[in-house]
């Protein structure tokens, strides 16, 4: 099995690669909306960030209020620290269940899509390590555009990850989404080409490493939660 990781930075273009990847037949794990789903509402992650942040940061129908949450854990780097430490094991768990449905159904390439896979050291797992990298000036202003922020908020967002053109410096493939759409496609289509090619033996041992991990940190992680060491 060949796990593809799709990195890069905020509002760099990983969801509009993913859906390259998914229009192309290849499915995806986005690392996000696991994020979204291990705090819907009475689940363990749920449970911690309302223990640890307190009852306000709850709508009036008990969901999390991800907006305040965002400006609480953006604008703190110590809580941001704090909320990644809780969810991490939940979201890596989710991540896992998700690759291996996917396994169990047949699919031999699959997109991991995880905005921190640097960051949580992911990386080590999969293979490409694709990154979407965009200029600096690109980025700010999509992010304004897409979530209606000021300047100051998208720099002060895009300084909670690591650089971007480290992420860039690390890659296996690099896919500069800068231009049009149009020209993100054509990169794509090259690198499709790429990662469709048969395995190589050094990138097979590689990938069964990988999953290896996978199972062992999850079963680790699974044990932990279980006897509340979490
Ligand atoms: C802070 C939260 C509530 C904000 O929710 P919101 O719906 O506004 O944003 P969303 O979840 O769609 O994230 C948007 C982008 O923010 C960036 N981001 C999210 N969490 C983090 C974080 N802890 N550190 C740095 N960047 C982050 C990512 O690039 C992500 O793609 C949410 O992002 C969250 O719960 N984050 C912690 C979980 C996490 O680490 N997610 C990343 C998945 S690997
Ligand atoms: N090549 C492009 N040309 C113009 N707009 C683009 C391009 N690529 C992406 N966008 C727009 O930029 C914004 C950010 O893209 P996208 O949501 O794909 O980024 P992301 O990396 O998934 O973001 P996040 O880290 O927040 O999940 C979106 O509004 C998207 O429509």
């Amino acid at each position: 099995m060949r796990l593809i990781g799709l990195t890069g930075g905020i509002a760099s273009g990983k969801s509009t690669v993913s859906g390259l990847f998914k229009s192309a037949g290849v499915p995806v794990v986005d690392a996000d909306i696991v994020a979204r789903n291990v705090v819907q509402k009475g689940t363990g992650g749920w449970k911690k960030i309302v223990k640890t942040f307190g009852n306000n940061i709850l709508l009036e129908n008990g969901e999390i209020d991800r907006a305040l949450l965002g400006q609480i854990v953006f604008s703190d780097p110590a809580k941001r620290k704090l909320l990644t430490r809780l969810l991490s094991p939940h979201i890596s768990c989710g991540i896992f269940w998700e690759i291996l449905k996917l396994w169990v159904k047949g699919c031999s390439v699959i997109t991991v899509d995880i905005p921190l896979l640097f960051e949580t050291k992911m990386d080590q797992w999969t293979n490409p390590v694709i990154v979407v990298w965009v200029e600096t000036e690109t980025q700010i202003e999509r992010l304004m555009l897409r979530d209606g922020c000021s300047e100051e908020q998208a720099q002060n967002r895009i300084n909670t990850q690591l650089a971007l053109d480290w992420k860039k410096s690390e890659a296996d493939i690099v896919i500069n989404n800068s231009g049009s759409l149009e020209d993100t496609k054509e990169q794509f289509r090259e690198v499709l080409k790429q990662v469709s090619a048969p395995l190589t033996w050094k990138e097979r041992m590689r990938s069964r490493d990988g999953f290896l991990s996978i199972v062992m940190c999850t079963a680790a992680g699974v044990l932990l939660a279980q006897k509340n060491l979490l």
